[in-house]
């Protein structure tokens, strides 16, 4: 088994009911909006000025807010209209697409436990279930688990995707300049990116003591593009450990650096933890994109985050071993899992 240095800060907070939610949550927003108009625009200082809001963010919160990104909000729709649609499908045509190995599929709800976050004891099943497409490169879905009887579904997803694909491409540079690097730092290690794209549906619950939509976690990525979402629910730990509900900004995205990043910057760009519910009357649907580097990629400190004289605050690991080393925490069904056990 692989073994993970640790890496996600550890947290003593744990709200279970609807009044015990309300007492530990603030709704202030503290997450930065950042306009992209100019940078995409190539207005001149438009990287430098762009980046440095972005590096405060990362260094402060972890999370932050993108407007003017240049994804058509028609495609958006398109993409939540998909995932409500395919989770609309009887049970049997989805447990039909259960996951492999390689996490391509469906996990039913409480079918995940979030196991690899020290952020609450006592872990209880995820009340989510989720659709998980994941490529390494170019392979345009050929690998993915199709819905048979869903026509266009596979149509829409593969152009969410690939909108996602550039706009995370796009973000390359603003992420480098942040981190004091030249622009193109990151383009060798992310030209065969391992990327994902989750349609997950949180039914309507009633959550019982530490219960949770998705448990408190941080995001394995480089970087998380998750839709704004009209039905809340999203909320996120501060580094003072409150817990804040995600603003509401019309036509953005919300972007959330994971634990790649994380481990890449030297500890330097935060991984904050989030967590989801649904206390609405009504479903409530997310769509995140996951992009990692190319899963060789070893993840020790950048030039501009190494200190001298001092070991990296991480164990260098690659990429693909610390996915394999999640997908078995959460979910037990690794291929390395599944050949360990046989
Ligand atoms: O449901 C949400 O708003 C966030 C989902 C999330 O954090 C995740 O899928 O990693
Ligand atoms: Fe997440």
């Amino acid at each position: 088994m692989v073994r993970c240095p640790a890496g996600t800060p550890a947290g003593q907070n744990r709200p279970s009911r609807r009044a015990a939610m309300a007492a530990d949550t603030a709704s202030t927003p503290a997450i930065p909006v950042i306009d992209l108009g100019p940078y995409l625009a190539g207005k001149p200082g438009a990287p430098e000025a762009t980046a440095a809001q972005l590096r405060h963010a990362n260094e402060t919160i972890g999370f932050l807010t993108i407007v003017n990104h240049g994804v058509p909000a028609s495609l958006v729709e398109e993409a939540f209209a998909a995932c409500a649609r395919f989770h609309a499908q009887p049970l049997d045509a989805k447990l039909a697409l259960r996951v492999d190995g390689e996490f391509r599929g469906y996990v039913p709800v409480r079918g995940s436990t979030t196991r690899h976050s020290r952020l609450n004891a006592d872990n209880q099943p995820n009340e989510n279930e989720a659709y998980f497409m994941k490529r390494v490169g170019e392979d345009a879905g050929a690998t993915d688990r199709w819905p048979a009887g869903l026509p266009g579904f596979r149509e829409v997803a593969l152009r969410y995707y690939a909108a996602m694909d550039a706009l995370a491409q796009r973000l390359l540079p603003l992420y480098a300049m942040a981190l004091d690097l030249p622009a193109d730092w990151f383009a060798p290690h992310c030209d065969r990116p391992l990327t994902g794209l989750r349609f997950t549906h949180y039914p309507p619950a009633r959550y019982g003591a530490n219960q949770f939509g998705l448990a408190p976690h941080a995001d394995t990525s480089f970087i998380t593009l998750l839709a704004q979402n009209r039905v809340p629910g999203l909320q996120l730990r501060t580094t003072d450990g409150a817990w804040i509900d995600a603003p509401v900004v019309p036509d953005s995205f919300v972007v959330n650096t994971g634990e790649v990043l994380h481990r890449w910057s030297n500890g330097r760009f935060i991984n904050t933890p989030h967590r989801a519910y649904n206390l609405s009357p009504g479903p409530r649907y997310a769509i995140p994109y996951f992009f990692h580097p190319n899963p060789d990629t070893l993840m020790e400190p950048v030039p501009s985050c190494r200190v001298p004289g001092e070991a990296p605050r991480y164990a260098p690991m690659t990429v693909g071993d610390y996915m394999a080393w999640f997908r078995q925490q959460n979910y037990g069904l690794s291929a390395k899992a599944k050949a360990d056990a046989a």
